[in-house]
């Protein structure tokens, strides 16, 4: 295909706006697939996505269209997720797109995420399209809608605005003719030397990474010799090609042009998302700059649990890591868990996400611990003065004695909600420490921008704003600067042995009032065993809660039963002989026990 006729772009909304059904009915229009195979939403493929009914991983496709102006064009499109955990997938679709098709549900009106969408497509200088929605719906308020899009962007004002029915075809073929239309071919050089982005990758177990790539400059053929920018390893392209939706081998790659490559290198790491790869035989100067990966929020423990090893778990995880480049891992050793890992997450959901594709993807078992936020800890007497430890995990957290301050993670939030939940939503916000920066009404909605620390939104606080606002309020994150809190250690002892696994990390003011609920909500999820144990929770070296998980059974010394003597202390003996043999080594902690840690906000 002559590059003027090449199309490439994404389609960006809020949640459920409608962007799978959208791509699936491109792809039934420009004959890709056939009405038969859309049957099953063919982009959402992967398990986990079917059972949210929400796209987690962007997906491209190649589509021939015949325009009104009788010409043919390639449309490569890539289906982006909408979710605010993934906004870095929205990132990599973006960074190899020349458009956007902004689609907005007429039922809903604009939402934060079609807000914060928006601005990653104007940071990338795409064409965007703006698109109404589900016009065929009874609750569509396809006016409110269109007037709330116009005063969105200067250049919606007056232009023209689409509407259709991404569900019955309604007037989609207006946005086929839209695309060719507005959107740019792509630029670039076939006879300069090759430079493909890439801006997705996946690990086949037999083929090794399989990289989704776009050519900027240049063009690419199976059995070349390649290498990335500013490496010196080399590989050959095993295979080329596209997805048709399904992966179709072509013999090249042009300028413009978006598809897959098979590397062949088995090595996760070799490969990252946002490289540029060019030949060794004629290598090009400059890479593609790059997206910038997002950082991570929030970090957790991921440790092996019943049949999954250590080893497994290691495969699984590196292997998922190649293909979601927001989620972050390092090894860690707990005394109460074992070998696991220590991994970086965008949001509360991103984890859960994970954990879940770690089960139906990779069939490994995860235990998790509670999340938490990035710490800057600067240490009494510390040479050279401003530096300071950077800490992801509570059991890494220095002694108090010894700590000058600690700097914490804050994040920019923007949240719109519908008006009537708005006194609930600010104070929720408050009772995070939240400090309002800005408040804007649009209409019914109103976008409220808060300056919070990560560990308040970092547990519970994407769900109590769901659930306070009955699921209509959106939260958008970004990354703002550290700034210094009072913060102390929480940690757990169980039948007097430290475990580690359950530090936490708590504002000062809260310590008491959460160790109090700590150990009540431990009290139930601990297993029990047949003499009672102690649960106490230590703050600074004082113990400043404790509760006993009740025995099994009745204790031999205080149970009122009338036994002789000898009979209680043969009973007391062997109680304690359990105790001594059970203490340390052997407590297993089931999941319930780190969800009581992460449950702390609700009653116990
Ligand atoms: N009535 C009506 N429903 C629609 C239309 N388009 C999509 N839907 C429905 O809206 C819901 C969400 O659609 P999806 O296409 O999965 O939304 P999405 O934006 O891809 O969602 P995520 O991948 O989770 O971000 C589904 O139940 C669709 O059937 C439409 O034009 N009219």
């Amino acid at each position: 295909m002559k590059r003027e006729n090449i199309r490439n772009f994404a389609i960006i909304a809020h949640i459920d706006h409608g962007k799978s059904t959208l791509a699936d009915r491109i792809m039934e229009q420009t004959k890709t697939v056939s009405e038969r195979e859309l049957s099953a939403q063919l982009l959402d493929s992967m398990a986990v996505e079917q059972t949210h009914g929400v796209t987690v991983k962007a997906r491209s496709v190649r589509n021939f269209y015949h325009g009104a102006d009788g010409q043919e064009y390639e449309y490569n499109l890539i289906d982006t997720p909408g979710h605010v955990d993934f906004s870095d997938e929205v990132a990599k679709s973006l960074a190899a797109s020349d458009g956007a098709i902004l689609l907005v549900d007429a039922t809903q009106g604009v939402q934060a995420q079609t807000i914060a969408n928006l601005r990653l497509a104007i940071k990338y200088n795409l064409k965007i399209i703006p698109v109404i929605n589900k016009i065929d719906n009874v609750a569509a308020d396809i006016a409110a809608t269109e007037k709330q899009l116009r005063k969105l962007r200067p250049e919606f004002a007056s232009r023209p605005i689409l509407k259709i029915s991404a569900k019955t075809g309604q007037n989609v073929h207006q946005v086929l003719e839209a695309i060719y239309q507005e959107i740019p071919a792509p630029t670039g050089e076939p006879t300069a030397a090759l430079k493909a982005l890439v801006f997705d990758s996946q690990y086949d177990p037999y083929q090794g990474i399989i990289a989704d790539i776009r050519v900027f400059d240049g063009h690419l053929q199976t059995k070349q010799k390649l290498q990335l920018m500013g490496h010196d390893s080399s590989f050959t392209a095993q295979s080329i090609g596209i997805f048709n939706p399904d992966m179709k081998a072509v013999p090249t790659l042009t300028t413009g042009e978006v598809g897959y490559l098979v590397t062949g290198l088995k090595d996760v790491q070799a490969l990252q998302v946002g490289e540029t790869i060019t030949t060794t035989a004629h290598p090009a100067t400059t890479a593609i700059p790059n997206f910038k990966p997002a950082q991570s929020m929030v970090y957790a423990g991921l440790f092996p649990k019943g049949e999954t090893s250590y080893e497994e778990l290691k495969q699984a995880i590196s292997k998922l890591a190649l293909n979601d480049t927001s989620f972050h891992y390092k090894p860690e050793q707990s005394e109460a868990l074992d070998a696991g890992f220590r991994c970086g997450f965008l949001g509360i959901f991103h984890l859960q996400i994970i954990k879940e594709r770690l089960r139906t993807e990779y069939h490994v078992e995860v235990l998790t611990t509670a999340p938490n936020a990035t710490y800057q800890v600067y240490l009494k007497n510390q040479q050279p003065q401003g530096e300071y430890l950077t800490i992801t995990n509570p059991v890494e957290f220095p002694d108090f004695a010894i700590i000058d301050h600690v700097c914490e993670s804050f994040v920019k939030a923007i949240i719109t909600t519908p008006n009537t939940y708005l006194s609930a939503v600010m104070k929720l916000c408050e009772e995070h420490y939240g400090e309002l920066l800005d408040i804007d009404n649009q209409q019914d909605l109103v976008t409220l921008t808060y300056k919070l620390p990560v560990s308040e939104i970092a547990y519970n606080f994407f769900n109590s704003l769901k659930s306070l606002t009955h699921g209509y309020a959106t939260l958008d994150t970004e990354f703002l600067d550290y700034e210094p809190v009072d913060i102390v250690k929480i940690q757990t002892q169980i039948n007097y042995a430290p475990v580690d696994a359950l530090d936490i990390l708590v504002p000062r003011q809260q310590a008491d009032q959460i160790a109090h609920k700590l150990v009540e909500k431990l009290k139930y999820a601990i297993p029990r065993r047949l003499y009672p144990m102690p649960v106490q929770a230590i703050i600074e070296n004082k113990v400043i809660a404790r509760v006993d998980v009740p025995p099994l059974r009745k204790n031999a010394a205080v149970n009122g039963e009338q036994r002789s003597i000898s009979k209680k202390q043969q009973l007391l003996r062997r109680q304690s002989l359990n105790k001594r043999q059970a203490a340390r080594s052997d407590i297993k902690l089931p999941q319930s026990v780190f969800d009581a840690v992460l449950n702390l906000d609700s009653p116990a």
